[in-house]
């Protein structure tokens, strides 16, 4: 009989604030929640987006699967004409990795952000009705984070009007693109442009690789899987491939003109347009990235905490003298809350920074249309540095999310390995995390070089401007209660970004060639740059509490979340905030006594908390993360689901158990 019974009611019972406007908080916006919450339902009761266990398929099968959903998720976005936000939340609840994902997430912007409007009204209604299948060819076997290195080659041949795409090496071979495999019928694909003899730089090209009409690639092209990824299921239903061109031709006018063209006699034109722009879809992606960190971190967070309220470990105050009776919930462990709060605080840091990311972006795509590129540069800055901070945080995050669950976490049924698995190449693919930093630390070391030409920075950089006050402020807490204002918090933040600024500027400029001082002064870059992330991180978590913010203890609760989220990066930190001189000893051992209680203010709200994350059990995919808490009976359940566990006596027995045993019987006779 199936139990019914809510086994974390008593833990929802103790919440201090309002759940329903938190979900509002998390959502965005009212309608936002409506809108999301309604598809998730739609999704979780439709067999057709049923969740097998992905684990236990073969690669064939998973790929299989991941076709017929995408199939299937199509097919349902025609039939109830979802506009394009319910079209978005609905892939989302969906949750199964395929070539759709790159279809939209990178094929149509490079389209929208590279080519010229004339090749957009001829390319985007195919791409946007799914006649063609897309992805993102940039990445070679050779080369990823050096863009520049690419070795494709698109050679302007001025007799046939037409761009050569050709391979010249190994090494150029296109590797990675996800869609690519075997689905998409089209690419960009980067590649070094020549005209005349003369190589202009890495530009996109859009080429047809697979017939439309039986799928077979076309002439000159040879294009296949790259094979099994970590971990079972996550990445392992996307077909990331390789891609080679033996002299493939192409229209001229494929090539993605927005930037720069090539004309008829094969002059090659540069706009008033910056180059960089045709890295715009990473800087996208790079934004929605961020977004995606606080989603898989507040699913793993939600999953560790509600077990955490149910398992139960070692004797508790009301235990008799044999250790009878109620056990002590691990939630209720020190060590646990530890662990687990700064975890929840840093998933409602992420959302607040994210929807503060895709403000800036929007912004800047407002600002493109008007010729105002002024803001790119910190727009880029801003997504590399954010989307390395949050995925590297949430990463980890997962990680001990389920060393949190224990033994049970390291089950497929608990979601959490799968979960890692999907989300960890976010560490790498859309910028290597520690190439991305070190693009955010040039932007600063040209921000604190201009300081001298009396250039203001403004923006997330406009605290670097109060350079004297900063480098010279001390740190005013003297009691515990003081390290609770968000005031101080940001200052020793500010204080201790800019003085590893500042260092790494001064030892720049003691070598003679700038290029081999950047080299190696790189790990100091790396760690001023986090520094600065976090400034923005927490900042925008300050600026979200200033909002209009309603319902009974929800801005409370978001406080506590705040302080939390800072004082741990500070605990965490501590010796760069100590070196710097940022706060003292004594105040860095006040910080943690804070952190002990603004841990016991998030206890009676934990549950409650994660629940204002609205997600489905169907979404969640986990059995320890529930929203009954009624785990023991789903993992016993679960287990007998494995298909080893369809025999009693397992296949093999006979050639491999029975001989062996058989052995031992014999050995012990002799
Ligand atoms: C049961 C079911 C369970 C299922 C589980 C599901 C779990 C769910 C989990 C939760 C969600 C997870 C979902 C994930 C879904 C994701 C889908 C998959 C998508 C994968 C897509 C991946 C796609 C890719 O990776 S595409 C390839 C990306 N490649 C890179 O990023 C390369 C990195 N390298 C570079 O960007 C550059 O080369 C760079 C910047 C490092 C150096 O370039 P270059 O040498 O040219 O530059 P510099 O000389 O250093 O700079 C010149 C100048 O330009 C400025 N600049 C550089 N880049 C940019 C830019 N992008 N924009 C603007 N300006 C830029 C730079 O600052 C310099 O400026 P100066 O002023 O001259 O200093
Ligand atoms: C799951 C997945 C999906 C992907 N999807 C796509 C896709 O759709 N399209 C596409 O084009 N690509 C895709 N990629 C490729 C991805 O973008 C690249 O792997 C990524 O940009 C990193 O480049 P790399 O592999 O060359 O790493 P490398 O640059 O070789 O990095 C290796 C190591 O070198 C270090 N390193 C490199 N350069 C420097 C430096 N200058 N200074 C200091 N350290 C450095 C890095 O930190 C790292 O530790 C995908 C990758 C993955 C894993």
């Amino acid at each position: 009989m199936e139990d019914t019974v809510d086994h974390l009611a008593h833990e929802r019972s103790k919440a201090q604030f309002n759940v329903e406007e938190m979900k509002i908080i998390w959502a965005g916006s009212l309608h936002a929640l409506q809108v999301s919450d309604r598809i998730a339902k739609l999704v979780a009761s439709d067999p057709g987006f049923g969740k097998e266990n992905r684990a236990v398929l073969s690669r064939k099968d998973l790929f299989k699967s991941a076709l017929k959903k995408a199939a299937y998720v199509w097919k349902r976005i025609n039939e109830l004409g979802l506009s394009e936000e319910e079209t978005s939340w609905l892939r989302f609840y969906v949750d199964e990795l395929a070539y759709d994902y790159v279809h939209w997430g990178m094929f149509v912007p490079a389209i929208k952000g590279s080519a010229t409007e004339e090749q957009q009204n001829k390319w985007l209604p195919l791409a946007n009705t799914m006649q063609i299948i897309g992805t993102y060819a940039q990445t070679e076997l050779g080369h990823g984070s050096n863009v520049r290195g690419l070795e494709t080659t698109a050679t302007f041949d001025p007799v046939t009007d037409e761009f050569i795409i050709h391979s010249p090496t190994l090494t150029s071979s296109k590797w990675w693109p996800g869609g690519l495999g075997k689905v998409a019928t089209h690419a960009v694909v980067y590649a070094q442009l020549i005209t005349d003899g003369k190589e202009y730089g890495v530009n996109g090209f859009l080429v047809q690789i697979r017939s439309l009409d039986d799928h077979f690639p076309l002439p000159g092209i040879t294009v296949g899987d790259i094979g099994m990824k970590f971990g079972s299921g996550a990445f392992n239903s996307m077909d990331n491939g390789v891609l080679r061109f033996d002299r493939v031709r192409i229209p001229r006018n494929q090539m993605l003109m927005r930037v720069s063209k090539v004309t008829r006699e094969g002059k090659y034109v540069e706009s008033n347009i910056p180059k960089q722009i045709i890295y715009g879809a990473m800087v996208y992606v790079r934004q929605t990235i961020v977004a995606d960190a606080s989603i898989a971190l507040s699913r793993a967070v939600c999953i560790a905490t509600r077990y955490s309220a149910v398992r139960r470990q070692f004797g508790s105050p009301q235990n008799d003298q044999n250790g009878n009776g109620i056990e002590t919930q691990v939630i209720d462990y020190k060590t646990q809350q530890s662990r687990l709060f700064p975890l929840l605080a840093s998933a409602y840091a992420f959302r607040f920074v994210g929807e503060w990311l895709k403000w800036l972006y929007t912004d800047l795509i407002q600002k493109l249309e008007g010729n105002d590129f002024s803001t790119l540069p910190e727009v880029h800055a801003c997504t590399a540095g954010l989307k390395s901070l949050t995925t590297s945080a949430a990463a980890d995050g997962i990680e001990e999310s389920r060393k949190l669950c224990g033994g049970h976490g390291y089950l497929s049924s608990s979601g959490l390995p799968e979960l890692y698995a999907t989300f960890v190449p976010a560490c790498t693919y859309e910028g290597d995390n520690v190439v991305l930093l070190l693009q955010v630390s040039r932007f600063l070391m040209k921000t604190i070089s201009q300081l001298q030409s009396g250039k203001k920075p403004t923006g997330t950089t406009a605290y670097i401007g109060h350079v004297e006050h900063l480098i010279q402020c001390g740190c005013n807490v003297k009691k515990a209660e003081d390290w609770l204002n968000l005031c101080v918090i940001l200052e020793a933040f500010e204080a201790r970004a800019i003085r590893l600024l500042v260092a790494c500027a001064e030892n720049l400029t003691k070598f003679a060639n700038p290029l081999q001082g950047f080299s190696e002064l790189s790990p100091d870059l790396v760690e001023a740059a986090v520094a600065h992330c976090q400034v923005i991180v927490v900042s925008k978590f300050i600026e979200k509490l200033q909002q209009n913010i309603q319902g009974i203890g929800v801005k409370q609760l978001l406080e506590t979340l705040c302080y939390i989220y800072s004082l741990n990066l500070i605990h965490k930190h501590l010796g760069d905030f100590l070196s710097t001189r940022s706060i003292t000893p004594k105040q860095a051992s006040l910080a943690s006594d804070q952190l002990r209680s603004l841990y016991a203010k998030v206890r009676p709200n934990a549950i409650a908390l994660v629940d204002a994350f609205n997600y489905t059990d169907h979404f969640l995919g986990s059995v320890l993360g529930s929203y009954d808490g009624n785990v023991y009976p789903k993992l016993y359940e679960e287990a007998w689901k494995d298909p080893l566990n369809e025999s009693v006596v397992p296949d093999g027995y006979h050639e491999n158990i029975r001989p062996v045993l058989k052995q031992q019987l014999q050995n012990a006779r002799l």
